[in-house]
């Protein structure tokens, strides 16, 4: 792996839990590659605000090390913190003020350059509507303003915990465009989530984490690719048992299934219409049957939540996880 924005390793926090044992983060690794998009994801009380938290100076870890930019957090977060910056909670913005002005107060704050607000502005979409008033903005667009405010210091890292939360399908999308386009730009995005449809869209690189462990890291195609042991592939072939031979004679796990073939074990699914090819047999259909991160995340997870989660304190989240992390 390259360079890393951030890395902790046996890193640890807990709280008693009501009726013994401890809950929190237990002993995490986390490894988030510099540029691009990293979803950190786990169920609800998996620990991932409590790690964001103690990345940011917030709450001190028990024992364990964190490193951002290489500079070891919270002894160097004086170094570093002007390249990070974190969307945890709401910002407040004055509700009668347009948003330009509120970004304008912010940046006069902090002696941003002039320019940098129509930047930002453009950077989250809200140039067209940045005349209006904040207390006019819809929930997504107030989390874009939030976004633009952290992109006034230009940030390297952006960390962003649950940032889609409440938000509508309109809403998540934007937000899903803006980090995007901050990933392009070779900023690191951190963004934690427990939808998973949506970081699949996003992310060039997942963590997944339950009960305050890694279970599982790397690109959302590894990832994906690890837990089902190689893609499988279903292939369409006019002489499927032939076929079956020849895939099988080089190593590949294949069964026939309504005519066509299920191979799995392939590392790249050209290898597959090369093999026929150089047996003479021509591919007619050939489909790569990926599991999606969310069945790898439910696998992963399961059991992992926490089953003393106060009913309804996530009310209006993601069902299918919701209803996972409670299986
Ligand atoms: N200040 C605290 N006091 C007691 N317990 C806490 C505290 N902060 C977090 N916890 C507990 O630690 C566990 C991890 O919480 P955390 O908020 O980090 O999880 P999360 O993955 O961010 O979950 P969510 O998706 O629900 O926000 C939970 O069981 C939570 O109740």
């Amino acid at each position: 792996m390259g360079d890393l924005a951030i890395d902790t390793a046996a890193l640890r926090r807990t709280y008693p839990r009501r009726g013994g044992g401890r809950v929190g983060v237990e002993s995490l690794d986390l490894h988030v590659p510099v540029g691009g998009v990293h979803g950190f994801l786990g169920p609800n009380g998996s620990g991932k605000t409590t790690t964001i938290r103690m990345l940011l100076g917030l709450i001190r870890p028990e024992s364990g090390t964190m490193r951002v930019f290489g500079h070891e957090v919270p002894q160097r977060l004086p170094e570093v913190i002007g390249r990070v910056g974190a969307i945890v909670e709401s910002p407040k913005f004055f509700p009668t003020f347009s948003a330009r002005r509120n970004l304008d107060l912010l940046a006069g704050a902090i002696g941003a350059p002039r320019g940098k607000v129509e930047e930002v502005l453009a950077a989250t979409a809200l140039s067209d509507r940045a005349g209006d008033r904040y207390a006019t903005y819809s929930l997504g667009m107030k989390q874009r303003l939030a976004i633009a405010a952290t992109l006034l210091k230009s940030p390297d890292l952006l960390i962003f915990d649950e940032p889609t939360n409440g938000l509508d399908p309109g809403g998540i999308r934007e937000i899903r465009e803006t980090m995007r386009r901050l990933g392009d730009e070779g900023r690191t995005v951190l963004v934690s989530s427990h939808i998973l449809a949506e970081v699949e869209q996003v992310a060039d690189t997942v963590s997944i984490i339950g009960r305050g462990r890694l279970l599982a890291e790397g690109t959302v195609a590894e990832v994906i690719g690890a837990a089902d042991g190689g893609t499988t592939v279903k292939v369409g072939v006019a002489d499927p048992d032939t076929a079956a031979q020849v895939l099988t004679a080089a190593g590949l796990r294949v069964r026939l299934e309504a005519g066509r073939l299920r191979v799995r074990g392939a590392a790249d699914p050209a290898r597959i219409t090369e093999l026929l090819a150089h047996a003479g047999l021509y591919v007619n259909e050939l489909t790569p049957e990926r599991r999606d991160l969310e069945r790898v995340f439910l696998d992963l997870t399961a059991g992992q939540g926490l089953e003393q989660d106060t009913p309804g304190r996530h009310a209006g989240r993601d069902a299918v996880l919701a209803g996972g992390e409670r299986a």
